[in-house]
């Protein structure tokens, strides 16, 4: 009932965990709380919190206009309604390196497990298209020194983005790579990797848990969970499918509603009252107030 019950302190020890045995763990984007309790029902080890969700939502691009106040909030509510572990992207840190300390002990204090900064210059953009440009390599290492420092929690995972990638190549992202490893960075995000080949390349040159961004339409190819876990990918996030089937699927259901005047033809695949209901864990409110839950759903 009402939010998860796992401290956020008990979350980021048992993440460390998972993490240092060395598997695979699953972090599909949450696009709102309610994903988040989907994502932990069916199984996945973690929640991811997209930047560019959020600016999705908010009806906006991801070109770092969202704060750290509105990322904050989004995150907190999202992280709560689990108990697994929630990962989110803090963009550039929202400033300066003084700022990206701030941003992690916020994040820390909205219950995250962890959070990505990224070596990308003000405004950022996604980091799938082309045209980014990104801080040199001063900057970029102050960024994840600050942000380790400033954690108060020692579990809290600092994860360090790259997008030298997709500026200067494999190999000056690969360097990149090993610096932010021996800044205190505790997870590698490599972004825009193209191929396995270059997850591997990256996971040779680092020995700390690296990342893999399943994102649709951008520079990668769409690996399956067992192609990462065997090049030696310790996380997968996708970090905005779930929001894409939705609007997909919304902007059928307008269609319908157009065409047809009802939603009579597609009720087989909406989620159930019932569902959602078990989802939001109704029954349990009866034990507070009988009067919450007194009636049966038809089928
Ligand atoms: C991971 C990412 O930073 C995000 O905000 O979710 C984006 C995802 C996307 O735009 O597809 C990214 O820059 O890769
Ligand atoms: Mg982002």
């Amino acid at each position: 009932m009402l939010y998860a019950q796992t401290p956020a302190s008990e979350k980021r020890r048992l993440f460390r965990e998972r993490l240092a045995d060395g598997e695979l763990l699953r972090f599909p984007g949450a696009f709102n709380p309610l994903s988040a309790r989907l994502i932990e029902r069916k199984g996945f080890d973690g929640v991811y919190i997209s930047g560019a969700v959020i600016a999705a939502d908010l009806g906006l691009p991801d070109i770092g206009l969202t704060t750290l106040t509105e990322v904050a909030g989004r995150a907190r509510q999202i992280a709560r309604m689990t108990d697994l572990p929630a990962i989110v992207d803090a963009d550039t840190g929202f400033g300066e390196p003084m700022n990206v300390a701030r941003t992690i002990q916020e994040l820390e204090d909205a219950g995250l497990g962890g959070a990505h900064i990224e070596d990308q210059v003000n405004p950022k953009r996604c980091g799938h298209l082309d045209g980014k440009q990104v801080v040199d390599e001063d900057t970029a290492l102050k960024r994840i020194r600050s942000a380790v420092q400033s954690r108060r929690d020692p579990n809290f995972v600092v994860i360090a983005r790259t997008d030298v990638r997709g500026v200067d190549g494999l190999d000056a992202a690969v360097d990149r790579a090993k610096k932010l490893a021996d800044a205190g960075a505790d997870v590698i995000f490599p972004e825009a990797m193209a191929t396995l080949a270059e997850f591997e390349a990256v996971r040779a040159a680092v020995d700390v848990p690296i990342l893999a961004n399943m994102t649709e339409f951008g520079k990668s190819e769409l690996f399956t969970s067992e192609q990462l876990a065997d090049v030696g990918v310790n996380i997968v996030i996708w970090p905005v499918s779930l929001l894409r089937m939705a609007m997909g699927a919304a902007g059928r259901a307008l269609d319908t509603l157009n065409d047809e005047g009802a939603l009579t033809a597609r009720l087989d695949e909406m989620q159930h009252r019932a569902d959602l209901y078990d989802l939001l864990d109704y029954p349990a409110y009866n034990a507070f107030d009988s009067s919450v839950f007194n009636f049966t759903i038809a089928r």
